[in-house]
């Protein structure tokens, strides 16, 4: 390699400076999904990112989903899953599949790739985070349905979570929650999870790792990626049906962060290899961001 290529390399690092300063001792919530989840080694590499991130200053904290997995979980268990208004059937059999899956097999998972690159972690089960309330879903024909063991995170816990950053420790959180009256868990949706625990940290940066590279004015063409979006905006596109699906509670919780303190949304794809420190430490980014 020639000295000129060599020392351009160190252009990544310029680039990246008045980032690294302006986001050191800055809390960012990055919140896993399990859709860019099911290949391990691509996880490894977000998870080498992260500890990257809070090597670098930042106060990094996860909240992970696992959709996909407890759907393969309940099969395996000759169980069907079923979704209404975008929210899981939680049966008192699937309840005990969902806590299994997401708290004692992908957290514990997640904890071990962060450890595995030198980072500090602690699995947090979301049930010692947030506090809950039982929902019920909208079915297609307008009408409120029971839907079991599914809550709403209404408030959440930080001692664990302030301690875990003071100690340069990423704490990684399953999406389940404590009911208030009952303490018994609920299955909530982990972009709202998400969004729940960011409104409360007030964190600088909220951003969604995904199977998509941001929000596409075509869901099928990843050349219709849209860089920016404003309410509005976001607004005219779940209008028009452009945003549907397990985008909805992303963009709606994005929302509803940025009006409550979050300072920017992201939605990247978690699978393309450093998706999140290029969406962080560089000019051009490679997803959607959220603005107000
Ligand atoms: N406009 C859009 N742009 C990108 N993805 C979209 C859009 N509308 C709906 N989606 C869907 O949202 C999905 C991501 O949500 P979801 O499957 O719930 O992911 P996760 O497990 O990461 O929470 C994408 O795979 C895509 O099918
Ligand atoms: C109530 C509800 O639907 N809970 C979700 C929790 C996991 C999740 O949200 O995972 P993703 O981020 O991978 O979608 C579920 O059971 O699938």
């Amino acid at each position: 390699m020639s000295l000129d290529a060599t020392i351009n390399k160190a252009s990544v690092l310029i680039e990246a400076l008045p980032y690294l300063q302006s986001f050191r001792g800055h809390t960012f919530l990055i919140k896993m999904g399990g859709s860019a989840m099911e290949d391990p080694d691509l996880v490894r590499k977000v998870m080498r990112d992260i500890v990257f991130l809070e090597v670098a200053g930042v106060n990094p904290v996860v909240v992970h989903g696992g959709g996909k997995a407890i759907s393969a979980a309940m099969k395996e268990a000759g169980l069907e899953a079923n979704f209404i208004g975008g929210f899981r059937v939680t049966t008192p059999e699937a309840i005990d599949i969902v806590q299994h899956t997401l708290s004692g097999k992908i957290n514990p998972g997640l904890v071990d790739m962060l450890t595995e690159f030198g980072g500090k972690a602690k699995g947090l089960p979301g049930s010692e985070v947030f506090v809950g309330r039982r929902i019920q879903a909208t079915n297609e024909d307008g009408d409120n349905v029971d839907i079991g063991r599914v809550g709403e995170a209404v408030g959440c816990q930080l001692d664990e979570i302030r301690n875990c950053i003071y100690s340069e420790t990423v704490p990684v959180i399953s999406p389940l929650a404590a009911e208030e009256e009952s303490g018994k868990p609920l299955n909530v949706n982990a972009d709202l999870a998400a969004a729940c625990l960011a409104k409360e940290l007030k964190v600088t940066k909220l951003v969604y790792l995904s199977d998509v590279p941001g929000i596409l004015a075509d869901r099928d063409d990843p050349s219709t990626l849209i860089p920016s979006i404003n309410q509005p905006k976001a607004e005219e596109l779940i209008e028009d049906g452009t945003i549907a699906g397990g985008m909805l509670p992303k963009i709606d919780s994005a929302l509803d962060a940025l009006s409550h303190g979050v300072g920017k949304v992201h939605f990247i794809d978690g699978r393309t290899p450093h998706s999140l420190l290029l969406e962080i430490f560089t000019r051009s980014g490679i997803g959607t961001e959220i603005v107000q």
